[in-house]
């Protein structure tokens, strides 16, 4: 049986890695190279054993877990790997203080924890992880228990493949993730739902522990009449991903749009899952039975289920619910007010584009907004108007694969960002460094204070810096 994580055990991982962190073993760029080598070769040799995994986790299919879990975390890898002698390099911002000069040097923060969820269990807990090994942190990761195959498996080969000394996953729920959440890190990275995110932010307070916060909530499309319904099908990884809220703007004269805009979901939704999608091993399926449950209850309440207008199928024992669309339903029902995370796609039909701003900012900020249209006016005040982590226009999702793009929410949907260098930002800390030499101070600066020193040094302060350290540093 294996031994229950108690509090002597966060107490002591913590402080086992703290003193490794002390003693300089992950400072060098020598040790977090050899690291990020280390998961290059998991992605490399043990990509069968991770699609199984999440196959097993979430019945995804392999084309997904391939691409959209390794690649990508490979391709992170890789990214930091190239660039991390330039990402470590200090910013030398002046010689022109001379004696004096001054840098900028990214420290790491020390012994840092990464919580993560489990739609993506591989690429949501790697790619922090890779953000706090480049940063020449000591990293605890601590992986979803809905996903505990990939749990295991993560456990399993960072034990294998990483530097015991600095890296460590926790595998485990509430339990454990409350004694991790007591010890004092010097940052938590969080993925997972707002609700938690508050819990986990409360806990970091205690300590003034930094934290990034990468989170959920519903995240808005709007599909204007003037689109090409074509290249919107082709944008149809919302779809896929199964999370948001959507909603279309349609125009007053054109009330044929949302019936075509609903044919052409439904057209590219059976080429994707084919006549009978409960059968297709192309889709996923619901994580486990609490979510599917969660989700019947959106479909089931009253004046949502009657504005199904596509799908709806359900099999509770293999937890699989096929692809739905419903047209109209009503702003307060549960689907348009909580987080779906699943395959139900709510569409309402709005009369322009003010109507659809005002159900954005009335709702929290979301992680990402879309836009589907040829219009580049509508394109421009949508990307000024609607404030959300990030927007795309005219696809969905795809911001999160451009490595220099910061990912992360606003308000609600989060605090911070990652991914290629903004990940390694996120686990460091940039320091600032002036170095003075002991040739030439100035007497202005120091008591007993007189009118002359005061008119002298004002004008020097209103004037230009350089001149005022110049007279400081007894130079001019
Ligand atoms: N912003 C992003 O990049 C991103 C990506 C994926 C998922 N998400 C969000 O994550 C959520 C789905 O993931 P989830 O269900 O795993 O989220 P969750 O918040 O339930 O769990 C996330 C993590 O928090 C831990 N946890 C759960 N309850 C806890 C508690 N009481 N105290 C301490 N730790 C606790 C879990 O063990 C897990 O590791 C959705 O809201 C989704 O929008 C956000």
């Amino acid at each position: 049986m294996a031994k229950v994580f108690q509090m002597a055990d966060a107490s002591n991982l913590v402080t086992e890695l703290r003193r490794n962190f002390d003693a300089g073993v992950t400072r060098g760029y020598e040790w977090r190279v050899t690291q990020l080598k280390k998961l290059l070769v998991i992605c490399d040799k043990r990509e069968p054993e991770i699609v199984s995994a999440l196959h097993d986790d979430l019945g995804k299919p392999e084309l997904e877990s391939s691409v959209y879990e390794v690649a990508l975390v490979r391709n992170s890898i890789k990214l930091a790997r190239k660039q991390l002698k330039e990402w470590m390099a200090p910013d030398k911002t002046s010689l022109t203080m001379f004696p004096a000069s001054a840098k900028i040097v990214s420290e790491p923060l020390g012994v840092v924890l990464v919580i993560s969820a489990w739609n993506y269990p591989l690429m949501l807990s790697i790619d922090p992880v890779i953000g706090a090994i480049s940063s020449g942190n000591a990293v605890v990761l601590k992986p979803s228990e809905l996903a505990p195959a990939s749990s295991s498996l993560l456990a399993k080969l960072l034990e294998q493949y990483l530097d015991p000394c600095a890296v460590r996953v926790v595998e485990g729920a509430v339990t454990e993730t409350t004694l991790l959440l007591e010890q004092k890190w010097d940052k938590i990275f969080y993925t997972g739902s707002s609700r938690i995110g508050r819990i986990i932010m409360t806990a970091a307070a205690k300590h003034l522990t930094p934290v990034s916060l990468e989170l959920g909530g519903k995240s808005p499309v709007v599909i204007d009449s003037d689109t090409n319904l074509k290249a919107y099908n082709i944008g149809q990884m919302g779809l896929q991903q199964w999370a948001g809220v959507h909603f279309s703007r349609l125009h007053p004269d054109n009330k044929e749009y949302a019936p075509k805009v609903i044919d052409s979901l439904k057209q590219e939704l059976e080429a994707f899952y084919g006549n009978n999608p409960m059968e297709s091993r192309d889709m996923s399926r619901i994580v486990n039975l609490n979510h599917f449950d969660r989700q019947s209850k959106m479909l089931e309440e009253k004046e949502v289920f009657d504005k199904i207008v596509y799908g709806g199928q359900k099999n509770r024992d293999k937890l699989k619910i096929s692809p739905t669309l419903l047209l109209d339903v009503p702003l307060d029902s549960l689907i348009m007010s909580e987080e779906i995370f699943g395959p139900l796609l709510p569409i309402l039909t709005l009369n322009n584009l003010e109507e659809c701003f005002d159900v954005i900012h009335s709702r929290p900020k979301p992680l990402a907004a879309y836009l589907f249209t040829r219009n580049n006016k509508l394109k421009k005040r949508f990307t000024k108007t609607v404030s959300a982590g990030g927007i795309v226009v005219n696809d969905t999702a795809v911001h999160f694969t451009l490595p220099t793009l910061p990912f992360g929410g606003v308000g609600e949907s989060g605090i911070g960002s990652y991914h290629g260098k903004f990940s390694f930002d996120a686990f460091s800390h940039n320091k600032s460094v002036l170095f003075k030499s002991f040739l030439g101070d100035s007497a202005i600066r120091y008591p007993p204070y007189s009118r002359g020193k005061l008119r002298v040094l004002k004008a020097l302060v209103n004037s230009n810096l350089v001149d005022t350290f110049k007279v400081l540093l007894g130079l001019s």
